[in-house]
């Protein structure tokens, strides 16, 4: 499989996935630090994936949505956005809409 063809099916077979630095328990940088607390308040499950693991990976996200930095946030296989869209998307209510629409649970819901 190229790296392309994992990234598709990692973002495919998982609802949502947070490609980040650093882990989900131990963010690397603050920008991923700030999504997690997000999916965090929202109570959603999610896959984080450490791009600072595999330098294929980091380039190949980077390609996949031609989107230059991290983290990236997919939901349904679609690319939603880094760390200032979806710190936007919350603040509007947009992103708790975009898991409703998407059937994602979300805490309290
Ligand atoms: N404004 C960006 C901030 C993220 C950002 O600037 N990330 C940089 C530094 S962590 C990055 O990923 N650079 C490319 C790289 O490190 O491969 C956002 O909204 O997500
Ligand atoms: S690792 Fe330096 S800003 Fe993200």
């Amino acid at each position: 499989m190229t790296v392309q063809e994992r990234i598709k099916q990692v973002v495919e077979d998982n609802p949502v996935v947070l490609f980040m630095k650093g882990t989900p328990e131990t963010p690397m940088c603050g920008f991923s630090a700030a999504v997690v607390e997000v999916l965090k308040h929202f109570g959603v499950a999610y896959k984080g994936i450490d791009v600072l693991q595999d330098d294929d990976v980091r380039q190949g996200v980077k390609d996949y949505a031609n989107w230059p930095t991290f983290p990236q946030l997919y939901v349904r296989g679609e690319f939603v956005g880094g760390c200032d869209i979806v710190r936007e998307m919350a603040e509007a209510g947009e992103l708790e809409t975009l898991f409703k629409e998407k059937n994602i649970p979300v805490r309290g819901a």
